[in-house]
This record gives C-alpha cells, sequence and structure tokens, in this order.
C-alpha cells in the first residue's frame, strides 16, 4: 500500500513468504522466507547453486513462484508494484550485448519501465548523473564493446540507478570486476546507503561492501539457513604472515542440522553434489 506521501507505511521493501520455486524439474527454492525492512542493507550468500540467483530473480518477478508470495515496497509482485521505484542489476550479462550501444544509451533504458516506452523529459541530465555516479561520466559517448568487463558492470548499475530507486536488487555486482570498479561501486552504495536506499545484494564475499552489511542470509540447497548478523570476515588469509590459529569453520549462529563455510573449507558446490 502507497500513502499519499509516497511512503509505504511501514511495509517491508522485500517480503518473501514461502516460496517455492521450480525450474524444469529441479525445486530450486524450497519454502523460503526473507523480508528486507526499509534501509537495511542485505546480503545473500551460500555455495554455488544454493538458489541465490533464483530467489533474486523471483523477487523482481523474473519468475514466478510456484508457491507462495512475494511483495515489494507494500505491493503484491504480478500485481502493482510500482517498478520504477526499484532497480535491478542482473548477474554476468555484458553491457555490450545486443546492438551496439553508447554507455549513454543502456543507462537511459533504465528509464523505460512498465508501459513507459518513450524516455521522459530530461533523460540526459539523469544518464549524465547516474554515470557519474559510478565515475564513468567522461565515457558516456563509449559504445559499451570498448568498455572494460568492469566498466561494463559499472554501466549496469548506473542503468538500475537513474530511476532514483528506493529498492536496490543486486546479483553479484563485482563478480569479476576490475579493483577500481570494485571501489568506485562501494563508495556510491556508500553514499546511497547514507540516503536511505533498500538493498538486497548477492554476494560470494563480504569484501569492499562488508561495513554496510546490516544482516546476512544463507540459503543452502534452497532453504535460508542463517539470517542475522553478517560472518566476521576471515581477515588476509593468504597473507605470509597469517597465523592459522583460527578453527576453518563459520562463526555464524546457524541452525542445528547446517553447518555453512563461506569461502572456507567447509563450503561446499551444490552443483557438485549428487
Ligand atoms: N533454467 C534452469 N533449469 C533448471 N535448473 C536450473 C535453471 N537455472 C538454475 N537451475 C538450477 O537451480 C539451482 C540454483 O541455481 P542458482 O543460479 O539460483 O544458484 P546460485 O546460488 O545463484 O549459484 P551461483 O552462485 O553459482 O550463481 C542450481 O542447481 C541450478 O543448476
Amino acid at each position: 500500500m502507497t500513502l499519499p506521501d509516497g511512503s509505504t507505511g511501514g511495509s517491508p521493501a522485500v517480503d518473501v513468504r514461502g516460496v517455492h520455486v521450480h525450474l524444469g524439474a529441479s525445486h530450486v527454492l524450497r519454502g523460503v522466507d526473507l523480508t528486507v525492512a526499509p534501509g537495511e542493507v542485505v546480503a545473500l550468500l551460500g555455495a554455488n547453486g544454493s538458489g541465490k540467483s533464483t530467489l533474486v530473480r523471483t523477487v523482481v518477478g523474473v519468475l514466478p513462484p510456484s508457491r507462495g508470495t512475494v511483495d515489494l515496497l507494500g505491493h503484491r509482485v504480478g500485481d502493482h508494484v510500482p517498478w520504477g521505484r526499484v532497480g535491478y542489476v542482473p548477474q554476468r550479462v555484458s553491457a555490450a550485448a545486443g546492438v551496439p550501444s553508447t554507455a549513454r544509451e543502456v543507462v537511459a533504458s533504465g528509464l523505460l519501465h512498465g508501459r513507459r516506452l518513450r524516455l521522459p523529459r530530461g533523460w540526459r541530465g539523469r544518464a549524465a548523473d547516474a554515470l557519474d555516479q559510478v565515475g564513468l561520466a567522461d565515457r558516456a559517448d563509449e559504445p559499451t564493446n570498448r568498455l572494460s568487463g568492469g566498466q561494463q558492470q559499472r554501466v549496469l548499475i548506473a542503468r538500475a540507478l537513474v530511476r532514483s530507486p528506493e529498492l536496490l536488487v543486486l546479483d553479484e555486482p563485482v563478480a569479476g570486476v576490475d579493483r577500481p570498479s570494485q571501489e568506485a561501486f562501494a563508495a556510491t552504495m556508500t553514499r546511497l546507503v547514507g540516503d536511505g536506499l533498500t538493498v538486497l545484494v548477492v554476494l560470494h564475499e563480504l569484501g569492499e561492501l562488508a561495513d554496510l552489511i546490516t544482516r546476512a542470509v544463507v540459503l543452502r540447497h534452497g532453504r535460508v539457513v542463517h539470517d542475522g548478523a553478517p560472518p566476521r570476515p576471515h581477515a588476509a588469509h593468504d597473507a605470509a604472515a597469517h597465523d592459522h590459529v583460527h578453527p576453518h569453520t563459520s562463526e555464524l549462529p546457524l541452525r542445528s542440522d547446517t553447518r555453512v563455510g563461506l569461502g572456507g573449507p567447509l563450503d561446499t558446490d551444490e552443483e557438485a553434489r549428487p
């Protein structure tokens, strides 16, 4: 429900209840509950194949749940979600895929949503501002296929930001991204979160975003096995001076039957399991 002042009246930004998703013959999500309150920055963690991408794609309405419900900003997905207030950065897509286009054009496409097929007034300024937020103000006219992979990822983040979203959903935004792009991304997120942005972000490691994360949700085999404090980073594992005195296990308070390593030896590749 949206109130006259545009707020959601205390509704969670994301409210996932009892969601099951089947993909082909696979029962990928098996009764997931996930709530993200306005202003929270929630990291979605878990081994490869645990269902993280499937969950965020369900959250943004790309995949329909076979059971359960998803509400965004107080609106049921599939109904009347104000998509213009939601930004989504999908996993591993190239900004240069498809027809040749400049960084500005890709970013401007983020202003098209729902039934809006024409760019709104002032789109150039908004696209320039979004590119500036990711440190690419001087590359607006550059064809995206001439940008590095990290810069292309920043263009996609700018495409999500150009809407000035209240809720930003990102699927591994810095995977395989060069160091300057990671730092630019972390600086942008710090500023936006300071302004009240709500974030749900799939990550393999907390990395540069560690200080921003307010809560971590860990998936395993399509179920939530931890929802609470983010894991403490194991500092400098590969540093020469690192002293291996701590136990290499997750320090998370997990449910009794499950232990999840987050980058440690307990980490398993779900796809490798029978
Ligand atoms: N289109 C599909 N059809 C059938 N199974 C699928 C499909 N897409 C994904 N899966 C399976 O669903 C499971 C979860 O995949 P998902 O991509 O959500 O995991 P993930 O946690 O995001 O993994 P990663 O960290 O590798 O991105 C995997 O076992 C995957 O093989």
